[in-house]
């Protein structure tokens, strides 16, 4: 996806929500965000509220014929990719909100609708006499439904029970997906829960979607007005800029871990969140909780220079791996070995399991010869069984393999990521080398949704430890200096080694590039 947060390229959010005259919260909050996140907000407002640090004294809907007519004339020259809902005033507004996005979404296929049900303000007072009954006709018509632990349990009826209970349940509500955001749950981490039952596209997501948690560190601040505004505003931007919601939902808490961290400690005053834009360093990303049953404790081996020594140095001398060829037959072995690679990939799909075993085994004992690191990926018990030096699994195949077998059996491990939610999570197990795709678009596998372009790599590197960082994806001989030079570790390939007429010379331009 690309960032673009150049003037005339800018994605369009649409903010339906109140004025807060105070400034922190509503509109003002959705505006602020906009601008540090590259996005244009286009503000369709629902009321003009009358509040202050202390007390909420009135709420002043707006009339809905003003409503559309402002949805009329921003159709002609500024459609929405993303429509952030706020405060909805009264039940004239959701009626017609229920009929307006219905309409809309036809007309816009790729339009997300993201609602924060506000009904509370933070300071205390009530913004909307909207019953959850009213609230629940909207449902259907929302991607993304972002409440805090206790919206989510007015909104269902349901105490005393856990936040993916409650977030199944609001999605059997109608909303695509549901964060229920922990920040008022007392306590020193600050949790959000995500059960997405299909927002975007996720290849590893069951019948059932996928369901994960994001913790971070709890920030001691008051000074945080605005800020269950900001957090769906936020997300709003990166889902505008292309974000699958895993990765806009983790941009989201580090943007809103930067803005509480500035103030943090100030409890004095009760003033409105900090908006700094995008999240510019590594400790405000959230860890990414995940459980394969594993129970990994350590890391797998870092990448020795040359077999057989198993825990040699990672990267000795500060030496990048360089040119990784991903083949999948002995014949492309048999032609690359002698050329002195540091790093293949063995990635053979569709082979009947006689044969594969055969070839494993063979590819094993080849590289071996040559001292070069082979790589088996996917079929990791085979792998363990003829010594392979390492496996390359991807997200998928984490949760199915046995990696604490892998690590005990001595073997490598590369894992496959694709956007920062992935990348943070894999982290995590310290594998021997993380990789990123698809950088670009490619004709070898069906990337779509997933292709992260060079800054979006750029920014994911900023989060990367001493693990090796692969790139993969639709890179040639004249993409390569622009990838290697983001500072990856390796560069990853398939066609531009498998579709190339001289094999010798591609592999010594490759070099002369990783070298250069
Ligand atoms: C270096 C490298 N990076 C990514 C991949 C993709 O692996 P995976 O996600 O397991 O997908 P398939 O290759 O199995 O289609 C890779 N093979 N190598
Ligand atoms: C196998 C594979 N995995 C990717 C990922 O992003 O995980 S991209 C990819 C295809 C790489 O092939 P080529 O070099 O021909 O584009
Ligand atoms: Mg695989």
């Amino acid at each position: 996806m690309a960032l673009a947060n150049k003037p005339g390229q800018k994605p369009v959010v649409w903010s339906i929500s109140g004025s807060d005259c105070s400034g922190g919260a509503g509109i003002a909050a959705d505006i602020k965000t906009g601008h540090g996140l590259g996005v244009e907000v286009c503000c369709l407002i629902t009321a003009n509220t009358v509040q202050n640090s202390q007390q909420v004294l009135n709420i002043n809907p707006v009339n809905i014929d003003i409503l559309q007519q402002q949805v009329d004339i921003l159709l002609e020259d500024k459609p929405p990719g993303v429509i952030k809902i706020g405060l909805v005033a009264n039940s004239y507004q959701l009626n017609w909100l229920a009929l307006t996005l219905g309409k809309l979404k036809q007309q816009l296929p790729g339009l997300k609708v993201i609602y924060d049900p506000v009904g509370q303000a933070s300071a205390g007072g009530v913004l909307s006499s909207l019953t959850s009954r009213d609230i629940s006709a909207l449902l259907p018509l929302v991607d993304v439904l972002t409440p805090n632990l206790q919206e989510a349990q007015t909104l269902t009826g349901l105490n005393q029970i856990s936040a993916a209970e409650l977030a199944q349940a609001v999605t059997r509500l109608g909303a695509k997906a549901c964060i229920i955001k922990g920040g008022h749950k007392p306590g020193n981490s600050c949790d959000d829960y995500c059960l997405d039952s299909g927002v975007n596209y996720a290849p590893q997501a069951g019948e059932n979607g996928i369901s994960y948690r994001l913790t971070s560190p709890r920030y001691d601040t008051s000074y945080s007005h605005g800020g269950g505004c900001s957090f769906a505003s936020a997300l709003s931007a990166f889902i505008a800029h292309g974000y699958l919601l895993r990765d806009a939902l983790t941009l989201t808490k580090a943007f809103i871990n930067q803005g509480l961290s500035a103030c943090q400690g100030i409890n004095d005053y009760y003033g409105a969140f900090e908006q700094l834009g995008w999240p510019a360093g590594p400790e405000y990303f959230p860890k990414v909780m995940f459980d394969n049953g594993a129970g990994l404790n350590g890391a797998f081996a870092p990448l020795g220079i040359r077999r057989p020594a198993p825990r040699e140095a990672l990267k000795p001398g500060g030496k990048r791996l360089g040119l990784y060829p991903v083949i999948d037959s002995l014949a492309w072995l048999e032609r690359l070995l002698p050329l002195g690679l540091e790093i293949i990939q063995l990635r053979i799909k569709n082979t009947e399991p006689d044969q594969l075993e055969q070839m494993v085994a063979d590819a094993v004992k080849m590289a071996r010869a040559h001292n070069t690191r082979l790589f088996i990926n996917d079929h990791w018990q085979l792998a363990i069984k003829y010594q392979a030096y390492g496996v390359h699994l991807g997200q998928e195949d984490l949760h199915e393999a046995d990696l604490a077998q892998i690590q005990a059996a001595g073997l490598r491990l590369g894992i496959s990521t694709h956007g920062c939610y992935e990348f943070l999570l894999a982290q995590q197990l310290k594998p021997s080398y993380l990789a990123i795709g698809a950088i670009y678009d490619t004709q070898t596998k069906d990337m779509t949704g997933q292709i992260q372009g060079l800054e979006n790599l750029s920014q994911l590197l900023t989060l990367a430890t001493d693990i090796p960082v692969v790139a993969i994806g639709g890179i040639n001989l004249e993409r390569a200096a622009d990838v290697w030079q983001t500072g990856v570790d390796s560069l990853a390939v398939v066609t531009a080694i498998t579709r190339t007429a001289d094999l010798e010379q591609a592999v010594r331009h490759f070099r002369h590039i990783m070298t250069g």
